[in-house]
């Protein structure tokens, strides 16, 4: 909409604080649009049906605390700090590096367990209650989804078998890196701890530390070879979220000892992986090529950095 920037708050899934709220103020309404990043932030409401991108979501407050409200809230609030860590960390504007505008739909179905980036925007569900709560209430599934949309604009990995898992895996990476840089009291290597199973506490949709947790491999000679999932798109991402954990928290696995370098690196090697070496048909073989490059143009091809990537590449099986 047209109007002026207003700055609001809110309330979030987990009931959580929200503040600042950037919105606009138009005509006695105030909308969940943000005019302060790149060419703007939009978050919608699709009231439970499947068109998209539905209504943009007002208020005649500029304090958005009401049930509805809540997925919205945090899908924008995410949204916006998941923008600032690609444009303080890359200087990357947007998901396209042109401040393409960001726009997200929440409420998306009925009970739907999922949210996904369309090629043009973010979608959450609200979750059945029971294996998900609203996933927009989660910042590493918020940063999940808009680094596919970088993906998309850069090495645009294919989404099947060995680049789709790459695919999956590079936006699990980003979860956890904009969860670290973002949350850090409260980060992990955990993906969707925040928004699955809220009954249960302590467990994950998947563990990057251990992805056997959750029955995902760890090491190439486990990989799932079947066609479900896209050929296991959300499975076989597990050998590469373990080589990334190692990369950034060290430690021995299958024999191999890793010293880790922290999360800081892990996100600039990758990035640099993602927008320079990687190609839509990559897999992981060229994958660790790719990463290995990646840190010897930052570090040095003998550095502490480029070892512990070439460490944690041999110990998930992938040469
Ligand atoms: C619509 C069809 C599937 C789209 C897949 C999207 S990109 C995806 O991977 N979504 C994430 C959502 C997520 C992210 C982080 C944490 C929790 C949940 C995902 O992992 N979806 C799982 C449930 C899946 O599709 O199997
Ligand atoms: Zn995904």
């Amino acid at each position: 909409v047209t109007g002026t920037n207003a700055v609001g708050s809110g309330t979030g899934v987990l009931n959580n604080a929200v503040s600042p709220l950037n919105t606009t103020l138009s005509s006695g309404k105030y909308y969940l649009q943000d005019n302060t990043r790149g060419q703007g932030i939009f978050t919608y409401n699709a009231n439970n049906k499947s068109s998209l991108p539905g209504t943009l979501m007002s208020n005649t407050t500029n304090a958005f605390t009401t049930s509805t409200d809540k997925a919205a809230v945090d899908a924008h609030f995410y949204a916006g700090k998941t923008y600032d860590y690609y444009k303080s960390t890359f200087g990357r504007n947007s998901y396209d590096g042109n401040g393409t505008s960001l726009k997200s739909t929440v409420h998306y179905g009925s009970k739907y367990n999922n949210a996904f980036w369309d090629g043009t925007q973010m979608v959450y569900g609200d979750g059945d209650g029971t294996t998900f709560i609203a996933l927009s209430g989660g910042l590493d599934v918020v940063a999940h989804e808009l680094t596919h949309a970088v993906t998309s604009s850069e090495s645009n990995l294919t989404y099947q078998n060995e680049s789709g898992a790459l695919n999956e895996a590079i936006s699990d990476i980003f979860g956890t890196v904009v969860e670290f840089k973002t949350q850090s009291s409260k980060a992990d290597y955990l993906i969707g701890e925040d928004i699955y199973t809220p009954n249960i506490s302590g467990d994950a949709l998947r563990s990057m530390a251990d992805p056997t947790l959750n029955g995902d491999p760890d090491h190439y000679s486990n990989r799932y070879t079947g066609s479900a999932d896209n050929g296991g798109v959300h499975t076989n991402s597990g050998i590469i979220n373990k080589a990334a954990y190692l990369i950034s928290a060290g430690g021995t696995h299958h024999g191999v000892t890793v010293s880790g370098i922290g999360i800081d690196k892990l996100g600039t090697i990758f990035y640099r992986a993602n927008t320079t070496y990687l190609t839509s048909s990559s897999n992981f073989s060229q994958a660790r090529a790719a990463v290995v490059q990646a840190a010897s143009d930052l570090y040095g091809s003998t550095s502490a950095e480029t070892t512990a990537v070439k460490n944690a590449f041999t110990a998930v099986g992938v040469n």
